[in-house]
Order: structure tokens, then sequence, then C-alpha cells
């Protein structure tokens, strides 16, 4: 059987400040389905005691940047996963990102990660890096021809801090790219993708390159787009415990109450027929918040339309949107946290979800958005492009709103036309119900992933890569964790 190890810093349930912990969280299991022996390695945060059991012996003990690191074995809650966390001080506190020693302590961990790889008993056959993070491991991994690499590009603008300081912790020459993981990654793994086809595009310009087009266009040739999927199993408006009142898409008519419940709990007015629009989202300049900040004000100045914004990110964003909200109390709520629970609620009671993206490799909140029938109104970008497509009421066809330059009256105009679809609620209950019935599951891009896996190894593609043996045994026995749908820590 393939054994695959995916290195990363974020792996939903347990770990998850944006979508890459969505990815590393919802995609090996639907691997190991496949019949492949996928494990996740990530960092061992201080917070993750309260969200699961972890065993108080380590299954390996390591050395690394001269400092000694434990991994300790678990299980991905809710799934079969084999879960390895890199256990050291550094890790030790209640945050995934930030602090000064961010850059010390992912070279540490993908250092420990090279390690536990070399030593340990159990030996990948393919390490699937995603981010920064694990830049460097498709560097060290060419002393091991026998494991091949694979890097996962989920946010080109994130290409690591601190840089200078970065070459002296990688111990890699410029030629090896020791002071960007990013680019290190990119030339040196053995397949690049990132999360849409449309953005493995764009990438190779120098409007989304984010100076790595040269390069990127270089190594086009083994360069990859797949969409992302969304977890099904785990967000399912007709199971969900999290919303008020659960509904499918031939019981829409059952979603109204959330709408109700959702005003009432974040404080705004109770207006059934006002047109909620929601944000669920990090607050930086990627999403397009200076869109919204500027626009926001006159779009609810002129309609008797309401906002949420569930967010966390930049002070400034942060502060904008609290001012707007006090201009227009019980018609704009601000939620400056992280809270997955309430994220289900604003996904389930808002009539359209608000992305208006300056960029975006693939987007995994407006595709939630689609599932729990909340009409999404998108910048066509990246993985929108993908994922969502134009409303055409006249021949009843499309998912949501798109508009497509970068600019605030166009944003408004597409925000207008969906307000005044709003208001026919037999074709406005179609386009929900069209969303819900799009299929983002995992299911559809892993059989993608499984090409990339099989071109790596060299195995043909068009057979099975697994053995009728293998199929027997498709997972080594490991006891399924309950899950925890806590939330995770806040950025
Ligand atoms: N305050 C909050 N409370 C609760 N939940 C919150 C939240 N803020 C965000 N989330 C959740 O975080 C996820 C955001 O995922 P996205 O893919 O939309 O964006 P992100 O930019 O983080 O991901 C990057 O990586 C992913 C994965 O590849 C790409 O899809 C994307 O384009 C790229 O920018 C969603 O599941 C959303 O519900």
């Amino acid at each position: 059987m393939v054994r695959i190890l995916f290195v990363a810093a974020e792996a939903a349930p347990l770990a998850k400040v944006g979508g890459m912990g969505d990815v590393v969280g919802a995609l090996p299991k639907v691997l190991r389905k496949l019949g492949y022996d996928v494990r996740i390695f990530m960092p061992y945060y201080g917070f993750l005691p309260d969200k699961m059991e972890v065993p108080d012996k380590p299954v390996w003990v390591g050395n690394a940047m001269f400092q000694t690191f434990q991994v300790f074995q678990a299980v991905l809650p809710g799934t079969d996963v084999p879960l390895y966390l890199f256990g050291h001080p550094s890790f030790s506190q209640r945050r995934v990102y930030y602090g000064e020693d961010e850059d010390w302590r992912f070279t540490l961990f993908a250092n420990g990660a090279a390690e536990f790889v070399w030593n340990y008993e159990w030996k990948p056959d393919i390490l699937h890096c995603h981010d920064w993070h694990t830049g460097m491991l498709p560097v060290w991994m060419h002393q091991s021809p026998d494991i091949s690499t694979i890097y996962t590009i989920h946010n080109l603008a994130y290409q690591g801090p601190w840089r200078w300081r970065l070459e002296q912790m990688t111990w890699c020459p410029w030629y090896m790219q020791g002071h960007n993981t990013m680019a290190a990654a990119v030339q040196f793994a053995d397949l690049v993708n990132t999360v849409s086809p449309t953005y493995a595009e764009q990438i190779k310009t120098p409007a989304y390159g984010e100076t790595l087009e040269g390069l990127l266009s270089f190594i086009s040739g083994k360069m990859r787009g797949i969409v992302n999927g969304i977890d099904t199993e785990r967000y399912n408006p007709e199971k969900d415990r999290y919303i008020m009142e659960p509904f499918g898409v031939d019981t829409i008519e059952r979603r109204a109450p959330n709408k109700i419940a959702l005003q009432e709990e974040v404080g705004l007015e109770i207006n059934r027929g006002a047109f909620l629009m929601g944000i669920v989202s990090r607050l930086v300049e990627q999403k397009g918040l200076d869109l919204i900040v500027q626009m926001l004000p006159q779009f609810l100045g002129f309609t008797n339309s309401q906002l949420i914004v569930l967010g966390t990110g930049d002070r400034y964003y942060e502060t904008q949107l609290w001012e707007m909200a006090g201009r227009f109390p019980g018609r704009m709520s601000v939620q400056l946290l992280y809270n997955d629970a309430l994220s289900r609620r604003v996904y389930a009671g808002c009539d359209a979800f608000l992305m208006p993206s300056r960029f975006e490799p693939c987007g995994i909140s407006q595709m939630m958005a689609m599932r729990y029938g909340c009409v999404p109104i998108v910048r066509q970008t990246g993985g929108l492009v993908d994922t969502v497509s134009h409303n055409n009421p006249a021949t009843d066809s499309g998912t949501g709103y798109c508009f497509d330059r970068y600019e605030p009256l166009d944003f408004y105009t597409a925000m207008v036309r969906a307000s005044e679809a709003y208001r026919f609620p037999d074709k406005w209950q179609r386009l929900q119900q069209r969303g819900m019935r799009q299929n983002f599951s995992w299911e559809k891009s892993a059989v993608e992933y499984v090409r990339m896996y099989k071109e790596v190894l060299g195995l043909p593609l068009d057979e099975p890569v697994v053995t009728a043996a293998d199929e027997l045994a498709v997972a080594p026995p490991v006891a399924t964790q309950p899950s925890t749908d806590k939330p995770a820590a806040t950025k």
C-alpha cells in the first residue's frame, strides 16, 4: 500500500486558522478510503489536550537543530487517520501562528519532520507538504531518492517571515532558496499543485505571482491545479447540531428559523424580509475587505439589508468594521472572534455570502455557504471562478453572483442585483437549491490527487495502485477517536 505523510501546520478540527486546516483535516480520510495509507504530521500545540486524548509516552524521540523533540502518536478525531504530533516547548503555547519565533519554530518543525521520516520505522513513499512552513522538506529530501515530494500551495502570499533569518536557520544557500521556503519547495518538489486550475494559471503572472511568477512559469510542467473540496460529513445542514433547525435541499422551507435565530443571537433586528448578508473570513487584504469597508455603508444606507461579519485579522479592518457597525445599530453586527459553531449558523442563516476577494487560491467558505443554502456574491478570481457561476434567472442556471473587476462599483452592482433577485422568493429558492446540489465533496478532487501520487511514483495512471491483498487491509487497525467539534484557537 502506498504510504503518504501529510506535513502541515494545521489540521481541522484540532488546529484550524483558515482553509489549509480544512484541507489537511478532510483529504487524508478520503484518500484512506481509496486505499492509501495516509498519515498526518503536525505540531503538538499547547491547546490540543483540550480537544483530544494525547498519549503520555512518545513513540519516538529525535534531535534537530541541537534540540530534542518527541513525537506522539494519536488519531485525528472523528477519523481513522493516524496523527503524529511533534512535541517541543516552542509549540506549547496556545497559539498556531504569530510570535517572534515563528520562523525558528516552523524551521525546527520541518527539520523534525525530516528526521522523523528518515529514522522512524514507518517510512512514507511520498511526503506531501503544505505551505511555507514545510517548504524546505523537498530540498532536504533530495538526499533520499526513495521518498518523493509533493508540495501544495494554499496561499502564495505567505512566503515565511524574516527571510534573512530563515537563511541562517535552514543552512541552505541562495541557490537552494534557503531564504524563501515557498520558492524552495516550488523549485525542488517533484510535483507542485495549487488549489484550483484558475489560480494555477494566474500565479504565472505578475498580478498574482507574489514575485515568484518567473519561477512558477519555469516549472509549469510539474504544476497542477486541483480544486479543493469540503468535508461534507462535518458540514451537513441536515445533521448539523450547531444550527437551530436542520434542513436539506428538499426541505429548504425549514431553513427560515435559522435566519431569525441568527438575527437574535448577534443582536440584529428580527426581520424575516431583510436581505441578510454574511462574511466568515480572516480579515485581511486578500479577502477584499477594502471593498467591503468602502461600499457596505452605502449599501446598508440605501436598502433594508443587514450584515454579519465573523472573523479576526488585521487590526485596521477590525477597527473599521467595528466603527461601521456602530453607525448601523441593529443592521450590522461584527463578531471579532474565531468560532466554528457560529460560522455554521452564519452559513445556515444568511441569505447571501460576501467574498469579493482580491485573489483567491480556491476558497472554502463560498462552498460551505452554498452547501448551507447561502448564495455567494464573489469576485471572479482564482478558485471562485471554478466553484461559483453567475445566476441567470431566465434560464434558471448559475449558483451565485459574480463580478469581474476589483472595483467598488462593480461589487456594489453585484450586491444590488442579488438583493433585487431576493425579492422573488420562488426564483431565489431555486438559486439556493442549485447551490446546495453542487457536489463539493472531496471524493471528486481526491481522484485527482491520486493521479498526482501515481505520477510522482511513476505508476501507470490508468491502473489501480492497490493490490487485492492491500484492499483487504485497507488501513492499519487504529482506533477512531470521537469527534470534537470544538473551535480551534484564535489566530
Ligand atoms: N472567524 C472564523 N470563525 C470560524 N471559522 C472561520 C473564521 N474565519 C474563517 N473561518 C473558516 O476558515 C475557512 C476559510 O477558508 P478559505 O479557503 O475560504 O480561506 P483561507 O484564506 O483561510 O485559505 C487559504 O487556503 C485554502 C485551502 O487551500 C484556500 O481555499 C484559500 O483560497 C486560501 O486563501 C473556512 O472554513 C471558514 O469557515
